[in-house]
């Protein structure tokens, strides 16, 4: 591996193997974030690379969830949010008065810490997002893809028209991440998607999250850095709203360049 380690001077990032312009899905530029008065985000400049999982790490209020939901625009449903800077989803900046933020988040979905089925039927669940997009395929076969491709079919098939709320947390979660798959998008965002999970159920959405990024690009948040370290290609460090370090995983956790990285890794903060 070729180490090229920059220090930008603005905002002290430490980049190893930087992510090349064209293999990202998005590309964040000089991203401030305020909650009112309050900045919680400052200065983030970051490439989430194409088929590719990217964990997001750091201690408790770090801005972890806030990095995250700017990605989609999801905190442009908190009220008193100023966000500045550039999020380029393949070259288009999704904060352009031009885009409609319900496309962004077609194309870029979400996934939550807790599992949050609608109450309705499993295949309601799935198809909620496809219907609610006015899709005009065969919604049957859809539904079917996207159950397969969260690896819960072979579960469901035979009870799709039971409540979703009766299925296992783990079950909960996959069906989420089948409705995200459902509006087809390309990037998939997870924010802490299995910290309400058993270990059991945890260990089928990371193996999960391996498989789909053949399809997917993944953005992950997650306070567990084993887990961390086991699922992502790429993991970015981020303190008190800074992003802090990034590169590949391997190499932030065998040979962190930043003392506040290594700190955290090695369990003496946070
Ligand atoms: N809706 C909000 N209104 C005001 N401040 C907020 C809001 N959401 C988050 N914050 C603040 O922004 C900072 C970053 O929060 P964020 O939830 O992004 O951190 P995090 O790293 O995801 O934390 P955690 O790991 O505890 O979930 C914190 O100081 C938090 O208190």
């Amino acid at each position: 591996m070729s180490v090229i380690q920059a220090v930008d001077k603005n905002h002290e990032t430490v980049r190893t193997d930087p992510v090349p312009e064209d293999q990202a899905a998005i590309v964040v530029e000089n991203l401030n974030l305020y909650y009112g008065n309050t900045q919680a985000l400052h200065n983030v400049s970051i490439r989430f690379p194409r088929n590719q999982v990217t964990a997001i790490i750091g201690p408790s209020g770090c801005g972890k969830s806030t990095l995250l939901r700017c990605l989609n625009r999801m905190n442009d449903l908190i009220p008193g949010v100023r966000v500045e800077g550039r999020v380029l989803y393949e070259g288009v900046d999704i904060y352009d008065p031009q885009v409609d933020p319900v496309e962004v988040r077609r194309r870029i979905g979400m996934v939550f810490q807790k599992p949050n089925p609608f109450p309705k039927s499993i295949y309601d669940n799935v198809a909620f997002g496809p219907r609610l997009n006015g899709y005009k395929g065969d919604l049957d076969a859809l539904v079917e893809k996207a159950l397969r491709g969260a690896a819960l079919w072979d579960e469901v098939k035979d009870k799709l028209r039971q409540s979703a709320l009766g299925l296992s947390g783990g079950q909960q979660q996959r069906l989420c991440i089948a409705r995200a798959m459902a509006t087809e998008p390309d990037v998939i965002l997870m924010d802490e998607p299995t910290s309400a999970l058993d270990p059991i159920a945890t260990e089928r959405i990371e193996g999960l999250i391996q498989e789909i990024k053949q399809d997917y690009t993944v953005v992950i948040v997650t306070h567990n850095m084993q887990q961390a370290a086991r699922i992502s290609d790429r993991t970015v460090f981020m303190h008190l709203g800074v992003l802090i370090e990034e590169g590949p995983t391997e190499r932030i956790f065998t040979n962190p360049k930043d003392p506040r990285t290594e700190a955290y890794i090695t369990g003496r903060f946070g």
